[in-house]
């Protein structure tokens, strides 16, 4: 029987025990930042190349947000969002290649960035045939959005996650569009490999305690999932027997 306590998967070749990646954006503060990662449980957290100031680049200085998390035992998965095109992302992740790769393009891109010898785990529509092309130019993984970036719309088309799942060998991550807790556990329970999220958390009202209740949504899922869901029907099931019952002759 599936449980959650042993529940590693392989994202990259890295053996991961949570399923949450967080983004490191947004958040109201450095320290409120660090909490949030804390409580969320997160081994792996994703910082944009062009976007952030990486400070020195020995990596020595101590508000360095690559020190910051290091020494704190994150795992770094930079990503390539602001590029536009794909000569912007291979240039991007070919300057700063530290851990697994993220670009913004589709099949033509990541399959350049594969050969270049790059992790490529990207950020995709929610489109079965897209996922597959990804997929089949030797991608690490998958992750279809849930929603817009940023929007907090949750999960629109559970359907054709669930069909991406389905077809794939890699794995599959959710990315973008997470609004709270339940949409977390939406995914796991369609079967998803891993959630990746920032928004819903940076931008929540107590970011720490939203990354505690992420944390928990991931497990329920997951078990959920593991657990097997019953059979949906269209019509009532009675769930107390009807043999024996006393018929209303028997007792007048
Ligand atoms: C953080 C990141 O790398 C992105 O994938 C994106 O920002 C996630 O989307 P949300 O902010 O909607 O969770």
């Amino acid at each position: 029987m599936g449980t959650t306590e042993h529940d590693t998967w392989m994202l990259a070749g890295r053996e991961m025990t949570s399923r949450i990646i967080l983004g490191t954006a947004r958040y109201p503060s450095q320290e409120t930042l660090l909490e949030s990662l804390k409580a969320s449980g997160t081994e792996l957290v994703t910082v944009a190349l062009r976007r952030v100031n990486v400070g020195s680049a020995d990596g020595t200085d101590p508000t360095n947000l690559y020190t910051l998390l290091t020494e704190r035992g994150y795992a770094l998965l930079p990503n390539t969002a602001g590029c536009f095109t794909a000569a912007d992302a291979i240039l991007t992740a070919r300057a700063r290649p530290r851990g697994a790769g993220r670009v913004a393009d589709q099949a033509g891109s990541a399959q350049e960035l594969v050969r270049r010898g790059f992790q490529v785990l990207p950020y995709t529509n929610d489109d079965p045939v897209t996922a597959r092309k990804l997929e089949d130019v030797g991608c690490s993984a998958v992750m279809p959005l849930g929603a817009p970036i940023g929007s907090g719309l949750g999960i629109r088309n559970p359907h054709n996650i669930q069909l991406i799942k389905e077809r794939a060998n890699v794995p599959v991550i959710v990315d973008a569009g997470v609004g709270t807790a339940s949409d977390v556990a939406i995914a796991f329970e369609l079967g998803c490999d891993g959630v990746l999220m920032n928004t819903a958390v940076a931008r929540s009202r107590n970011p720490v305690q939203m990354a505690r209740a992420m944390n928990a949504a991931a497990r329920a899922g997951r078990d959920a999932f593991l657990a097997g869901r019953m059979p949906r029907k269209f019509y009532a099931d009675a769930s107390s027997p009807s043999e024996g019952m006393i018929s209303p002759l028997e007792t007048s």
